[in-house]
C-alpha cells in the first residue's frame, strides 16, 4: 500500500507544529524522516497512526483517508511503534505482543492457534522468543522497543510506521532491526535521528524542518554537506562508505556552523 499525505497541518492546543506537509512513501519502500529535534517527526507519524487529527489536509491510503475507514480497518492495514513506549502495561511480553491480533478479534473472542503462531513468529523475529514469559515492565529499553515492534509486527500490517524504532539499541540490534525492515519490504514509513542508518536503509528521505518538508529524495541527494549546515546546524563531509558504498556522513563533533536549529526556530518565532 501507498501513503500520500497531503498538505497536512497539525496543531497542539492552538499551535501549529506541522504546517503543510506533503510526501509519499512509496509501496514496499522504506521511507524515511529526518529533521531536528520539534521539527514535527513524531507529531507527524502520530496523524498518520490516527493518535492525532490534522486541523487541515488528509492521509491517503492507497487513495482513500484514513479517517474515512473504520479504526479497527485502518488497524489492520496500519502498525505503528509509537514514541510512547507502554510504561504501564502490567502484561507479559507474550500478552503485549497478542494486543497486535486486537484489529482481527470480534469483542470477547479469544486468540486461536493461528494468533498463536503469528505472535510466536514476530517475537522470535524480534529475537525475544525466549523472553514471552516476562513482565514487560521489567525489560530493559531495548527489550521493550524490540517486544513493541514485535507487537506491530503482529499486526501483520501493511504499513509500518516507526517513530525512532532504533532508540536504545545497541549497534548488533540497530543492525539487526533495520535489515529486518529492508526484508519485509512493507510499506515503511520511519523517523530516524541516526543519518547514516537512515542513508543506509531508506530509499527515499524527507527532511522535516519547522514542521515542513524541505527535501526529498534520495539519501544520497538529501543528505548533502549544504542541507547538513542549514537545516542541522553542524559541519559534514559526505563520502562513500568503504564498506556498502552508501553515503556516509562524517561529522565535525567540534564546530557546530551558524545560529543552530533552537536558535533558528526561536528567531522564526520572535519575527526577528
Ligand atoms: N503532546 C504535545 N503537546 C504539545 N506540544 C507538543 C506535544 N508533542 C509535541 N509537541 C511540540 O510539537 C513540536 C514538534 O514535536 P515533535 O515531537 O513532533 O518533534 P520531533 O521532530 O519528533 O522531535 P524529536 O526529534 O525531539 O523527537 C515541538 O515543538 C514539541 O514541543
Amino acid at each position: 500500500m501507498r501513503i500520500e499525505i497531503e498538505d497536512l497541518h497539525i496543531a497542539y492546543a492552538g499551535r501549529t507544529v506541522v504546517a503543510g506537509a506533503r510526501l509519499v512513501a512509496a509501496e514496499g519502500e522504506i521511507t524515511g524522516l529526518v529533521g531536528p529535534n520539534g521539527s514535527g517527526k513524531s507529531t507527524l507519524l502520530r496523524t498518520v497512526y490516527r493518535h492525532l487529527r490534522p486541523i487541515a489536509g488528509r492521509v491517503l491510503l492507497d487513495g482513500t483517508d484514513i479517517r474515512a475507514m473504520a479504526p479497527a480497518r485502518s488497524a489492520r492495514h496500519v502498525a505503528a511503534l509509537p514514541q510512547e513506549r507502554g510504561d504501564d502495561f502490567e502484561l507479559t511480553v507474550r500478552e503485549v505482543v497478542a494486543m497486535g491480533r486486537t484489529p482481527y478479534k470480534r469483542a470477547f473472542s479469544g486468540e486461536d492457534a493461528t494468533d498463536r503462531d503469528i505472535v510466536s513468529r514476530a517475537l522470535a523475529d524480534v529475537g525475544m522468543g525466549d523472553h514471552a514469559g516476562r513482565r514487560f515492565t521489567a525489560l530493559s529499553g531495548g527489550e521493550r522497543q524490540r517486544v513493541l515492534l514485535a507487537r506491530a509486527f503482529a499486526q501483520n500490517p501493511d504499513v509500518l510506521v516507526l517513530d525512532e524504532p532504533t532508540n536504545h539499541l545497541d549497534v548488533r540490534h540497530q543492525v539487526e532491526l533495520l535489515s529486518l525492515l529492508r526484508e519485509q519490504r512493507r510499506t515503511t514509513l520511519v523517523s530516524l535521528h541516526d543519518l547514516n542508518a537512515a542513508a543506509s536503509v531508506c530509499d527515499r528521505l524527507h527532511v522535516l524542518h519547522d514542521g515542513t518538508v524541505v527535501a526529498s529524495g534520495s539519501p544520497r541527494e538529501v543528505l548533502t554537506p549544504a542541507l547538513m549546515a542549514e537545516v542541522f546546524g553542524v559541519r559534514a563531509a559526505v563520502v562513500d562508505h568503504p564498506l556498502t558504498g552508501d553515503p556516509l556522513i562524517a561529522f565535525d563533533h567540534r564546530t557546530a556552523v551558524g545560529p543552530g536549529p533552537a536558535d533558528a526556530v526561536e528567531k522564526t518565532r520572535t519575527g526577528a
